[in-house]
C-alpha cells in the first residue's frame, strides 16, 4: 500500500471513506479563517497562523494553540461563558458567534469535485461518513443541502460527549470506522489540515488524501498525507474539472 498515489488511486479498492467536512466538502475552512481573523485581529494574525495553530482542531483547543503562539494563557473558563476574551472558553464563544453570523449572511455549497465524489461513492455502494472536529458540522451540512446524505456524523459535540482527543489524535477517525463497520486498514480519511492528515496517519488507516487547501503539498505529505490533490476532482475517473 506504501506506493500509492493520485494516478494509482481508486476509490473502488476501499471499504469506506471518512471525510473531514471543512475544506474538503465544503469550503467552509474559509469561514472559520475569516471568523478566526476577527477574533484576533489585534495579534498580527495571519493565514499562516490559522495554518499552523488552529485548523482542523477542536475550538478551545484552536484559541488554547493559537495563545500559547503568542505566549499567552488564559483560563479555560466554562463553555457556557459569554462571548468575550477573559477566557478560553469566552473566546472561542466570540469566535463561534462570528462563525454562524457568517454562515447565515453567506450561506455555503459543497466543493462541486467533492460533491461529485459523494455522488460517485453513492453510486458505487461505497459507505461514507464524516468527521469533523466542529460543532457546526450538522448545520453546515444543513447550508451545503447534505443534511440527510451522511447516516453517520462524527463532530465535535459527539467528540465532547464521549470524551474523544481531539484531532491529530485519531478517536474521532476510529469511532467513524467503527460506527460504518469499515476497518480503518482498508479505508480511507480525506483531510485538508495538518492536524486531520496527521489524525489519519496516527489511526494506521490505508490511505489518508491530503486536499491542498493552503496548507501545502509537503506540509501536509510531512504530516502524514499518503498523497496531495489540490481538490478531489482530480480523483474522478475521466474528470479533471473541479
Ligand atoms: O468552532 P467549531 O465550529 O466547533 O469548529 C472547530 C474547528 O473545526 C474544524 O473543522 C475547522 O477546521 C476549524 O477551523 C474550526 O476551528
Amino acid at each position: 500500500m506504501d506506493e500509492i498515489s493520485a494516478t494509482t488511486f481508486a476509490w473502488h479498492d476501499y471499504e469506506g471513506v471518512l471525510f473531514d467536512l471543512d475544506g474538503v466538502i465544503t469550503p467552509t475552512a474559509e469561514i472559520h479563517e475569516h471568523a478566526w481573523g476577527e477574533l484576533f485581529a489585534a495579534f498580527d494574525y495571519t493565514e499562516a497562523d490559522y495554518l499552523r495553530y488552529i485548523d482542523g482542531k477542536p475550538r478551545y483547543d484552536g484559541v488554547r494553540s493559537f495563545l500559547a503562539s503568542r505566549d499567552i494563557v488564559l483560563p479555560d473558563g466554562d463553555p457556557l461563558d459569554a462571548p468575550g476574551d477573559s477566557t478560553v472558553s469566552a473566546l472561542g464563544n466570540r469566535k463561534n458567534a462570528l462563525f454562524n453570523h457568517i454562515l447565515e449572511r453567506d450561506g455555503i455549497a459543497p466543493y462541486p469535485g467533492s460533491q461529485r465524489t459523494l455522488d460517485l461513492l453513492a453510486d458505487a455502494g461505497i459507505p461514507s461518513a464524516i468527521v469533523s472536529s466542529s460543532k457546526n458540522a450538522v448545520p453546515v451540512l444543513a447550508a451545503a443541502g447534505l443534511a440527510d446524505r451522511f447516516d453517520i456524523v462524527i463532530d465535535g459535540i459527539v467528540a465532547a460527549d464521549l470524551g474523544l482527543a481531539g484531532k491529530p489524535a485519531p478517536d474521532g477517525y476510529l469511532l467513524g470506522a467503527q460506527r460504518l463497520g469499515v476497518d480503518p486498514r482498508r479505508t480511507v480519511v480525506v483531510e485538508d489540515a495538518t492536524s486531520g492528515v496527521a489524525a489519519g496517519r496516527n489511526g494506521g488507516f490505508a490511505v489518508t488524501i491530503g486536499v491542498d487547501r493552503g496548507a501545502g503539498h509537503a506540509t501536509l505529505l510531512e504530516h502524514g498525507a499518503t498523497f496531495v490533490v489540490d481538490d478531489l476532482s482530480e480523483l474522478l475517473p475521466g474528470d479533471s474539472e473541479s
